[in-house]
Formats: structure tokens, sequence, C-alpha cells
């Protein structure tokens, strides 16, 4: 990805509030081209609503959101176009079969690739005749998928798209979804507790933790600089080193260069599941 590019989705100081309950709290964030971000939080930490702000179906409380350098308020019908949102229950076509309720949908966007769709119909073994509303949940969000992506959108929200489908149903999905990313310089904000998943196809991580942005890196320079260090009693931390999180002697910092300072005892990487636990310890 090009950082030099015009960037997908900005947002500055970005606070949600509902009457007392702060949902986002201050968030600062910049997609660009390319980039497959994971969005990782307990239930709860904002990512729904982050998203829902990002698409301007949920208005911020104070801070801005640009998407495709426009503010997402101002976005028109044609704008709206290049965004694929796949929401956590998708619905609708009731009463059609797929390739009705595809046809109808397809209408909507000059863009539509007829092959990727066709593609993506087998991939995810969908038989267009079937009734919609016959589908399993996991079909139904196959479809959801496709109708979301089928347009080689510039911005692709989805909201855990795999949580109903099978293992390998999503193991292809999200290593195809990486390609596709790359492939058409589209950038992808998808929210997974699967962190195995995410860790697999993500280019960068975004985690959320009570509505704040505590870590928004990319996976490469996590794996590098995110350690748990364990220290003896008497050490004293290196100002320098950022903590995000400290359970007595344990310390997570997300800065480490591999300093060496006395009463460090170790400096262990951690994987994605094992930083989560880490942090909500
Ligand atoms: N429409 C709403 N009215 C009031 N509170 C809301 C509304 N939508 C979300 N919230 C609150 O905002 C906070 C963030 O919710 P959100 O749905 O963004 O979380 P999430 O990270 O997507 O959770 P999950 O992983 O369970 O889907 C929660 O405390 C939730 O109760």
């Amino acid at each position: 990805m090009d950082m030099n590019e015009t960037p997908i989705l900005v947002c500055k100081q970005l606070t949600k509030k509902f009457d007392d309950k702060v949902a986002l709290n201050g968030l600062d964030m910049a997609l660009y081209p390319g980039m497959v971000v994971g969005l990782l939080g307990q239930n709860g930490a904002g990512k729904s609503t982050l998203m829902r702000c990002a698409l301007g179906i949920m208005q911020a409380s104070s801070g801005s959101i640009e998407v495709l350098a426009t503010p997402v308020e101002q976005m028109t019908s044609e704008l709206k176009t290049q965004i694929g949102y796949v929401p956590q229950q998708p619905f609708g076509y009731e009463g059609f079969s797929v390739s009705k309720a595809l046809d109808l949908h397809r209408s909507f966007y000059p863009e539509w690739d007829k092959l990727l769709e066709a593609e993506w119909l087998q991939r995810f073994d969908l038989d267009p005749k079937q009734q919609v509303q016959r589908l399993s949940v996991g079909q139904r969000q196959s479809l959801a998928l496709i109708m979301a992506m089928a347009y080689r959108p510039k911005l692709l929200i989805l909201d855990e798209p795999v949580a109903s489908l099978d293992p390998i149903a999503r193991r292809k999905f999200m290593a195809d979804l990486f390609e596709l990313a790359i492939e058409s310089g589209s950038c992808v904000l998808f929210s997974s507790h699967i962190t195995s998943d995410l860790e697999r196809v993500a280019s960068h991580l975004a985690l959320l933790k009570h509505g704040e942005l505590v870590i928004f890196k990319e996976i490469d320079e996590l794996r590098e600089q995110v350690k748990l260090l364990k220290l003896n009693e008497s050490a004293a931390l290196p100002a320098e080193l950022n903590v995000l999180h400290r359970n007595g002697c344990n310390v997570l910092v997300d800065n480490y260069q591999q300093q060496q300072f006395a009463g460090l005892i170790s400096a262990n990487s951690l994987n994605l599941e094992q930083l989560f636990m880490e942090l909500h310890s």
C-alpha cells in the first residue's frame, strides 16, 4: 500500500456517545488502498459503531470522518456505490431466488463484475435457483458478501463477515478477500473474533478497548514491537517504552526495540489471542 495515495477512510477524533455511554472515544485512524484491517475488540468495544459511523448510517457525536476525500455527511449516491457493507445480520430479498436477487442488486452498480459474481457463487456453492428465504444463515451471509464485493468497491466494510461460515468456506473467503483487496486496490475493514483468521489475512490490526483505539499497527510490526516484558521487582522501565497494560511485573509494551535494561527478565512475543487476553487481564 502507498501512504502517499489519498486515504480511503480518515477518522479524526471520532467520538460517539449514546446518552452517557461513550462508545467511541477520540479515535484517529487513516486507511489506505490495499490495507486489510482486522478490527478486534470485546463485545461492546465499539466495532459496529465505528463501522456505522464510517458508513454515515450513524452520526458521530464529535470529530470528523472522510470517505474517499469527502466528509461522510456529504457523500453522494454515486460515491456510495464505491462502498460495500455487510452488516452482522444481513437481511432482505425474501421472496426472490438467488439469481433474481442478484439481478436486482446488480442493477444499482454500473461497475458490477459478472465474472467475479459467477466465480464467488461457485466458490460458496450457492444455487442460483434457490429461494433466498430458504438459504441457511451461512449461505445468506455468503450471498450478502457477493453482493457487497462484486462491484469491487473501494472501501469494503464487513461486520463479522465469516461468523456463520463453516471453516472451509471461512478460510477460503479470508484468503480470497485479501487477494481481491490487493488486486482491486480496495481497502477492507472487517471485524472478527477469530484471531487466527485475522492474523493470517489482515495487513493491519486495529484493536478497540472500551471505545479507544489502543493498537493500530501493521501485523508484521506488531509481531516485532509488541512484547510482554517480565521484570523483576526493582526494574525501572525505560521512559521511551509505551505501556499498553501492566499487571504487576508483567508489562505489555507496543514499541519494544530489543532494549536491554536492568531488571528485565524476558521479552516475549505474543500471538494475537495471547495479546488480547493479556490486554484484558
Ligand atoms: N443504538 C444504540 N443505543 C444505545 N447504545 C448503543 C447503541 N448501539 C451501540 N450501543 C452501545 O455502544 C457500545 C458499543 O457497541 P457496538 O455494537 O459498537 O460494540 P461491538 O464492538 O460491535 O460489539 P459486538 O462484538 O458484541 O458486536 C455498547 O456498549 C453498546 O451497548
